[in-house]
C-alpha cells in the first residue's frame, strides 16, 4: 500500500496499482463477510455499478472462492439502471457476469429490481422487498433510525462526485422519507435509475468507496479535504455513516489532489 490514513470515522487506503487495490479490497470484504456471518449468520451486501465490480473480481478467485461463505450472502443493489436484466447497462448483469456466476451464491438471495415496471414502481417494489427482509432479520435495522442496516454497501464515485445514483444538485439528495427512490433524469446514461437514499447509505454497518483514475482526483479532493464554504458539496462528501465504518480504496492517480495532511491524521 502506498499510503493510508485514518481521520475521524473514515479510513483511506491509497494503492500503488489496481492489482494491489483489488487484493486489499477482496481481503477487506472477505473479512467483513466472515465477521457478519459469525455474528448474524448472514451477510447483506449492496453493490453499485461501474468499475468497482471488476475491482472486486479477486473475490471470485482462490482463496476467497473457497473460503468465503457464499451461501450466507444476500445481495442487493444500492443503485440500478432501469433496463432489462440482460441489457448491457444493467448493474445486475454486470455483477452476475463478473462475480456471482463464478461462486456458489444462492439464486434466491440475489435481489435484483423488477425490470418490467416504471422506475417509480421499481423503487417502491424494491423498498417493499427490503422491508420484508428487515422484518425477517436478513437485513438488520439501524440502532438510530428506522432504516435498514446493511452489513456492507459498496459504492463507486463519478468524476462529478456522484455516488450510487445520487447526483450533484439533484433533489434526490434531499430524500429522507424513502429508503429507495428513483430518478428519470440521470446525467450519466441511462437516465432512469433507482437508488438507495442517503439515510440508508449512512445507516450501513460498513460503507466502502472504490475510486480510481485521475479523472476522479478533483472530486476525491472535494469529498475528503477540508474544502472552503464556496466549494461545491459533492454527494460523496455526504456519505458519513452515523455509526458504521467508512473506508475509501483509492489508487495514486485518484488520490493525487488530496492534502498530504490526510495521511498523518
Ligand atoms: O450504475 C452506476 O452508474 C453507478 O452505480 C455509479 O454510481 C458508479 O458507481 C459511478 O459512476 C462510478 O462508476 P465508474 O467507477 O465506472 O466510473
Amino acid at each position: 500500500m502506498a499510503l493510508s490514513g485514518v481521520h475521524k470515522d473514515r479510513e483511506l487506503r491509497v494503492h500503488e496499482n489496481l492489482d494491489e487495490l483489488s487484493t486489499d479490497l477482496a481481503d477487506y470484504i472477505a473479512e467483513l463477510s466472515e465477521a457478519s456471518v459469525k455474528e448474524r449468520g448472514v451477510f447483506a451486501i449492496a453493490l453499485s455499478g461501474g468499475s468497482l465490480i471488476s475491482l472486486m473480481g479477486k473475490l471470485c478467485e482462490a482463496p476467497y472462492n473457497k473460503t468465503v461463505d457464499w451461501i450466507k450472502w444476500y445481495i442487493f443493489w444500492a443503485d440500478e439502471r432501469v433496463v432489462a436484466k440482460n441489457h448491457a447497462d444493467s448493474n445486475y448483469k454486470l455483477a452476475k457476469d463478473s462475480l456471482f456466476s463464478k461462486v456458489p451464491v444462492v439464486p434466491s438471495h440475489v435481489h435484483s429490481i423488477n425490470d418490467s415496471v416504471s422506475a417509480e414502481e421499481a423503487a417502491d417494489e424494491y423498498e417493499f422487498v427490503i422491508r420484508q427482509l428487515v422484518k425477517s432479520r436478513v437485513i438488520s435495522v439501524s440502532d438510530t433510525s428506522d432504516c435498514p442496516k446493511f452489513d456492507l454497501i459498496v459504492l463507486g464515485m463519478g468524476s462529478d462526485g456522484h455516488v450510487a445514483s445520487l447526483f450533484p444538485n439533484h433533489s434526490v439528495l434531499e430524500e429522507t422519507d424513502e429508503w429507495v427512490t428513483f430518478i428519470t433524469d440521470s446525467p450519466k446514461p441511462p437516465p432512469e435509475r433507482i437508488t438507495f437514499t442517503l439515510p440508508v447509505i449512512n445507516s450501513a454497518s460498513n460503507v466502502v468507496l472504490v475510486v480510481t483514475g485521475d479523472s476522479k482526483a478533483d472530486a476525491v479532493h472535494l469529498a475528503l479535504d477540508d474544502a472552503g464554504t464556496d466549494c461545491p458539496l459533492v454527494p460523496a462528501r455526504m456519505v458519513q455513516p452515523t455509526i458504521g465504518k467508512l473506508m475509501w480504496f483509492l489508487d495514486k492517480p485518484a488520490a493525487s489532489k488530496l492534502d498530504a495532511s490526510e495521511f498523518s491524521k
